[in-house]
């Protein structure tokens, strides 16, 4: 099944939203396949956020990155990669929808809480950056009650 890199930012470990984004992702059926909380270093911020090195905010969005501990994710489900960005709401939390994770609970685009990969292809390559490792391997029981 599809798999999606999902990541808590400094500011949403700081102000206690990790089991808050955790249950919503539960609850909308997807499985956690791999979570740690983890401090990364600039070079590795700078490696995940490399697509957008030329953009002006992106000293700061490596500092911001690099600020605190991350909460760093795998969910797994049916088309989780566009629904997880849906869960997640626009990259500008005045444009958030209300009941998405940034539509509630952020207020500027450089403390948006919370990323997720933005297609098929960088959740591929941003699972191998941040679990070189792997993910767990286990079928939640609950499966054939969320999947016809
Ligand atoms: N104009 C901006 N000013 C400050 N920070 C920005 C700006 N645009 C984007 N960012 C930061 O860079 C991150 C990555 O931007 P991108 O355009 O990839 O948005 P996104 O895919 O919604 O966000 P993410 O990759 O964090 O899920 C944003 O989440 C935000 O934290």
């Amino acid at each position: 099944m599809e798999q999606t890199f999902i990541m808590i930012k400094p500011d949403g470990v700081q102000r206690g939203l990790v089991g808050e984004i955790i249950s919503r992702f539960e609850k909308k059926g997807f499985y956690l396949k791999g979570l740690k909380l983890v401090s990364v270093e600039q070079s590795f911020a700078e490696k995940h956020y490399a697509d957008l090195s030329s953009k002006p905010f992106f000293n700061g969005l490596v500092e911001y990155i690099i600020s605190g501990p991350v909460v760093a994710m795998v969910w797994e489900g049916k088309n989780v990669v566009t629904t997880g960005r849906k869960i997640i709401g626009a990259t500008n939390p005045s444009e958030s929808a209300p009941g998405t994770i940034r539509g509630d609970f952020a207020v500027e685009i450089g403390r948006n809480v919370i990323h997720g990969s933005d297609s098929v292809e960088s959740a591929r390559k941003e699972i191998a950056l941040w679990f070189p490792e792997g993910v767990a391997q286990w079928q939640s029981s609950a499966h054939p009650w969320i999947y016809e």
